[in-house]
């Protein structure tokens, strides 16, 4: 083994010649970027982090959830992000909508029964719904998912499946008063078969007692960015930009 060390190959790295050098100093340069990449990434959390090109490098969803009470404002806010900053919007409630709906479904009639109790329905379908419409979407710079998650089941079913798959850059809270967004609901217009004050009352209640315990455990976490949702779309809207673009220079 000794007399390896010191054998041919070691001198024809260091005979002089040039072009054995260059390769030599090419592979050191090489080696040196792979591990100082990797030793930045593995330094950074798990299962989120503030920059979209960390998941970019990882090969990884860039994720943005969207949570606030019914009628906050998300379906709106998110469908202007989706034409303005290139984000594709996700919505929980629409992608369950639309297995309801269809044909041959076995959750249809399941689906249905929460909707309308205004209870949760379980992670598995509901997060299987959201992990294939990312794949399904091609490049995107990122998703919004939006009334997503909305309990500590959903949370822990979707650390369970998609950690690894997805980051979660931050958690956007539209915050606004009840009273204002069940008369939102109520407005809608939509033919929604929870928009009725039945459904609501209890979807309200789902959302103090579940879901806003969520969005605290994010906020201990130091990933909500909170924007008041009781004012005009504009205004709403442009404090949102502020705190996307706020998120891309970290
Ligand atoms: N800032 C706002 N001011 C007044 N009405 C709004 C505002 N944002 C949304 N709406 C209306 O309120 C209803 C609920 O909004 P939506 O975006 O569907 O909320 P969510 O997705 O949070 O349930 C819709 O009819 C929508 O047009
Ligand atoms: O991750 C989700 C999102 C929605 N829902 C169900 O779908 C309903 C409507 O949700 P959506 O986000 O469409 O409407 P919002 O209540 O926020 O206006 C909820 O009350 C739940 O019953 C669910 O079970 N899991």
């Amino acid at each position: 083994m000794e007399g390896r060390k010191h054998g041919t190959s070691d001198k024809n790295l260091f005979s002089g010649d040039p072009s054995a050098s260059h390769y030599m100093v090419l592979a050191v340069l090489r080696a040196f970027i792979r591990s100082s990449r990797s030793l930045r990434l593995s330094t950074l959390p798990f299962s989120h982090s503030t920059s979209p090109s960390t998941s970019i490098l990882r090969n990884m969803h860039n994720v943005v959830f969207v949570l606030g009470p019914p009628g906050s404002g998300k379906g709106t806010i998110c469908a202007k992000i989706q034409e303005n900053l290139g984000y594709v919007h996700l919505s929980a409630g629409d992608l369950l909508r639309a297995e309801r709906q269809r044909e041959g479904s076995e959750f249809g009639a399941l689906i249905e029964q929460h909707i309308r109790n205004g209870s949760i329905v379980p992670v598995e379908i509901t997060c299987a719904l959201l992990e294939n419409a990312m794949n399904n979407s091609g490049d995107a710079k990122g998703f919004l998912v939006d009334g997503f998650p909305r309990n500590e089941d959903n949370l822990q079913g979707w650390n369970k499946q998609m950690t690894g798959k997805a980051l979660v850059q931050f958690v956007l809270f539209l915050s606004c008063p009840v009273p204002i967004c069940i008369q939102r609901c109520l407005n809608r217009g939509q033919g929604r078969t929870d928009d009725n004050e039945e459904s609501l009352k209890k979807r309200v209640e789902t959302y103090n007692r579940q879901t806003f315990p969520i969005i605290e455990h994010f906020e201990k976490n130091g990933l909500v960015r909170e924007v008041k949702s009781e004012r005009s779309v504009e205004e709403i809207y442009a404090d949102v930009v502020e705190v996307f673009n706020q998120a891309a220079k970290v």
